[in-house]
Order: structure tokens, then sequence, then C-alpha cells
């Protein structure tokens, strides 16, 4: 069976306990994990978390001490010249030829794969505003950060693994990287995108990971997250506070009555009610603002945003939703 006949019949990654030990020292711990068809998957972690080992241990640059990883079918370590075939990487520190252009460096990497993908690499450089003319050696942080992202687009892979690939990169130029990385998703391509925020992932992905000493400790899609996440309403009436009204809002908590203002917290599903009430009434003054998603989930789950994890995932933020990782 072709390479490309095996690849089209499974999902993308599959991670079953993974896990590195460097001697005493375990990188990563039991980690099991699905990427399916056109998924972004972001993977979060603070520094020595974790995450390039599990890039590399995907990628077939290390070998596991026990469990496995595949990508589309094949086994990580034992398959790699096909899994590096199949896959489009951007490592954290891109290796280029410093004398090359990125002209070149195209032509190297079509030359490698036996097929011509210039046009499509031309394009995606100049929608990231990289001239390709240049030497390697002469290009700036951010500069090599692009050419080592049309390297790992320009075959259009089925992954794309991407360490920290916008970490050197500006805002505007990230997103049109997110742009090119949605077409990659809306033709049913996947890609798992490490990185220390959710900031820089939140926009592209569609679940997030958090890793942390080693443990993938929660999982979530992006979706179920903002729709738990609680917003903080407060209204000062000239007439009637319709203070009844708020608290049979289901979802509603920490009401408060302050004289003529009301305040409380709520989940989105109850903001179109709570509207309603509002907009029946004398309004002087309203506002409504969502709590930070990284600090939403961070408070979920019990992990202060500096890397250690708390005793327990917090309630106070999430209502009941379960933990689960997979
Ligand atoms: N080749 C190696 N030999 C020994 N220990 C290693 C090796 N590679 C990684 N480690 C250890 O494994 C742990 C996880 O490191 P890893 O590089 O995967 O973290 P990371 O989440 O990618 O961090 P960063 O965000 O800083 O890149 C760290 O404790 C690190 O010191």
């Amino acid at each position: 069976m072709s390479p490309e006949a095996r690849l089209g019949a499974e999902s993308t990654v599959q991670l079953a306990g993974l896990t590195k030990r460097f001697g005493r020292n375990t990188a990563l711990d039991d980690v099991t994990l699905t990427i399916g068809p056109g998924e972004v998957f972001g993977y979060l972690g603070p520094n020595g978390a974790g995450k390039t080992t599990t890039i590399r241990l995907l990628m077939g640059m290390l070998r596991p001490t026990s469990g496995t990883a595949s990508v589309l079918g094949l086994d990580a370590w034992r398959q790699s010249r096909d899994v590096h075939r199949a896959v489009g990487y951007v490592p954290g520190e891109p290796a280029l030829y410093d004398r090359l252009t990125g002209h070149q460096h195209v032509a190297y990497c079509s030359h490698l794969r036996h097929r011509d993908d210039g046009q499509w690499a031309a394009e995606v450089a100049a929608r990231l505003d990289l001239d390709l003319g240049k030497p390697a050696r002469t290009l700036s942080r951010g500069n090599r950060q692009k050419l080592a992202v049309v390297l790992a687009v320009m075959s259009r892979p089925r992954l794309l693994v991407l360490d920290e690939p916008t970490s050197g990169i500006d805002p505007l130029v990230q997103q049109v990287f997110h742009s090119i990385l949605r077409e990659h998703t809306a033709d049913g391509g996947s890609a798992l995108f490490s990185s220390h925020v959710l900031g820089e992932v939140e926009r592209v992905a569609d679940r997030i990971g958090v890793v942390r000493a080693g443990k993938l400790v929660a999982v979530e899609r992006l979706q179920d997250l903002a729709a738990r996440s609680l917003h903080r309403v407060r209204a000062r009436f000239a007439g009637e506070v319709p203070a009844a009204g708020f608290a049979a809002v289901p979802g509603v908590r920490d009401l408060l009555v302050d004289g003529r203002t009301l305040s409380c917290n709520a989940p989105q599903s109850a903001l179109d009610a709570l509207l309603k009430l509002v907009s029946a009434g004398e309004v002087e003054d309203f506002e409504c603002s969502e709590a930070p998603l990284e600090e939403m989930f961070l408070s979920y789950y019990g992990l202060d945003p500096a890397g250690s994890a708390a005793a327990s995932p917090s309630e106070s933020v999430a209502g009941t939703a379960a933990h689960h990782a997979g």
C-alpha cells in the first residue's frame, strides 16, 4: 500500500500513554490525546512543561520510553521518514541554511519532496510579506519564522506541527497566519499549535490542552469554554430595581443590590433574559464584560498562571462541567 493510501484511512494524531524519561527526569508522563481531521489543537504549557518533547516524539525525533505516538496512521518512531514527508513542521528554532535564499530553500524542499510547490510557496510568502530573495542569514527572527512557515505549509500537508510559530511575528502578520491555518483546516488539514499562552492560539484553536510538568492536565473545547464563561453585569436604574427577576434567571450568581445599582455574575446563556429585564426598566447605566478566557480556564482547572497546579479545580467560575482529557 502506498504511504498516501495508508495515510487516508487513519485519524491525524494519536498519542497513547506517551511517556518520555531523560534519566530520572520524566519529561512527558502518560499522555493520551487524539487530534482529528480539520482540527487545530492548541497545546499550552509553561517553559519546561513538555511541549517540545511531545512534538519531537510526534516527529519521530525521540523514541518514547513507553506508549506510542502515531501520525496519520504511521508510527512516529518506526516510520519517521514517512511522517516527515506527510507533516509540515515549524520548529521553535527554525534550522535554515544561512547562505541559501528563501527561493533556494523552497526549491530544495520541493526537490526533497519530488514535487513543485514553488507557486503556492511564493503566494504564502507574499501574504506573509516575506521577501524570498534574501539569504537566510540576513533575515530577522520574525522573518526566519515566516520562512519556516512557508516551508511547512508549501506542500499542503495533512498535518501541521507548529512549535510556537508566531512568537517572533507581529500581530498583523499573525492574523494572516491564522487565515492560512483556517484555509488549511477547511480543506481537512489538522494542526498541533504549541504556545505559552492561550491568547496566541484562542483565535484559531478548536480545542486546547494544558501540559504541566509532563502531564496533560486539561483538555477543553474553546467553544465550550466560551459558553461557560461568566459575564460581570452591572445596571443602575432610575426607577425600580428588578432584583427578584434577576435572581430568578438560571445561572445568575453573586447578585448584589446597592441602592439603585444591581450587579451579578452570569453565564452567557443568561444574558438574553437579563437584557430583557434590564430593558423593561428605566436604565441610567449598563455594563457587561466577559472574564478573560485564560483567567477562566486556569481558574477552572485550579491552575495558577505562573505554572504550578493548585490543589483542586475551582468551582467558582465554571459551574459543574466535568474535567476531561482526550
Ligand atoms: N534531550 C534532553 N535531555 C534531558 N532532558 C531534556 C531533554 N529535552 C527536554 N528535557 C527536559 O524535559 C522537560 C520538558 O522539556 P520541553 O523542552 O519539552 O519543555 P517545553 O514545554 O517545550 O518548554 P519551552 O516552552 O521552554 O520550550 C524539561 O525538564 C527539560 O529539561
